[in-house]
């Protein structure tokens, strides 16, 4: 018989970490300095932007959202675009739309840029926010200006394709990427839509400067709207497998094939090696000088877990759990 993954948990009794340690490693320098210039460059663009369009990962709807945002371009009327939506679990939309609306952020909309899923309701919106305030300064040419700023590889790119796919039936305008800070200036404008006549900036991904805390990092991490080299792909595997078996998703059992979940990861970065025949020959210094031994490649094991997570096949995540209800059930 074979058992479920969750059953398989079960009878493994296994004690799930309680919190994930970093044990003092440094994580300013995951935050490029180099973004501030970005910011720059866009409040230098604001004077033509009726509304900003803020774009962020649906899986971290509470966390890693660039406050600098608020600060410098904090005088548009704003849209809140959570995207890949089809990789978050929002079976408390209510809840984190309440959240939000306690922040401030009224205008809230889930996307999926992929599938042009609620891709129709963007525009609506922003017409609804800028109101009749662009008529009355541009005169008989009513014609909208958006500029989509968020942190890198949410999807601003792909919500300006799939916007342009929508309303214009026109292909790619700009360079949609898997890895964060495909796109690198403000761009020229792009036209999204006819009726109203409406244009848009795309912008470079801005992290903020400073981070709120160690775990609001290896969340934007996860998302990967930081380089995984920066962070360790070895050590945001492991974030990945805390985050997993505390939220009891325990969908990497039957992908990897493993016999149990299991918190320690490397043990299962070593059953996800063999199962994907990655090893790696590393030299080992004994008493009697080199020898190279064959051991399971742990790195391409962390990389295939964190792109396995990515795609959504280990199941949908709402990685900002823990700041919607405080700490997990026991
Ligand atoms: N699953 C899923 N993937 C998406 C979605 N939207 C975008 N992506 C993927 O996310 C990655 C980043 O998309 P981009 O549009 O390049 O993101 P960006 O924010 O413009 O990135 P930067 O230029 O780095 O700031 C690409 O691999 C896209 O295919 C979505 O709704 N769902």
């Amino acid at each position: 018989m074979r058992l479920s993954p969750r059953a398989l948990c079960r009878a493994a009794r296994p004690a799930w970490r309680e919190s994930f340690s970093l044990d003092g490693r440094d994580v300013a320098r995951w935050f490029p300095g180099h973004m501030a210039k970005g910011l720059k460059k866009m409040q230098s663009s604001l004077k033509l932007v009726d509304c900003i369009v803020e774009v962020h990962d649906a899986r971290i709807p509470l966390s890693g959202r660039n406050p600098l945002f608020q600060e410098t371009l904090g005088i548009k009327p704003h849209l809140l675009v959570l995207n890949k939506m089809d990789l978050a679990d929002l079976s408390q939309r209510q809840k984190i739309i309440q959240h939000l609306e306690r922040e401030g952020l009224k205008n809230v909309i889930f996307t999926n840029c992929i599938k042009d899923e609620n891709i129709k309701q963007v525009i609506p919106a922003v017409t609804d926010l800028v109101g009749s305030s662009c008529r009355y300064h541009r005169g008989e040419h009513v014609e909208l200006c958006l500029m989509v700023i968020g942190v890198p590889n949410v999807g601003k790119s792909s919500l300006i394709n799939a916007l342009r796919r929508q309303h214009l039936r026109k292909g790619k305008a700009t360079r949609v990427g898997g890895e964060p800070g495909i796109t690198r200036a403000v761009m020229s404008r792009i036209q999204v839509c006819e009726r109203p006549l409406m244009f848009l900036l795309d912008t470079p991904g801005v992290l903020a400067p400073r981070i709120e805390s160690v775990e609001t990092g290896l969340k934007l991490a996860l998302c990967g709207t930081v380089l995984d080299h920066l962070v360790g792909a070895e050590t945001l595997a492991d974030y990945l497998l805390y985050t997993l078996n505390r939220q009891r998703l325990f969908g990497y059992v039957q992908h990897y094939g493993l016999d149990a979940a299991c918190d320690d990861v490397v043990s299962v970065l070593k059953r996800v090696a063999v199962r994907l025949g990655k090893t790696q020959k590393v030299k080992v210094l004994t008493g009697t000088g080199d020898v190279t031994v064959v051991q399971p490649d742990y790195p391409a094991a962390a990389h295939d877990f964190l792109r396995t997570f990515r795609r959504g096949l280990l199941g949908a995540v709402m990685l900002d759990r823990d700041v919607l209800q405080g700490p997990p059930d026991p």
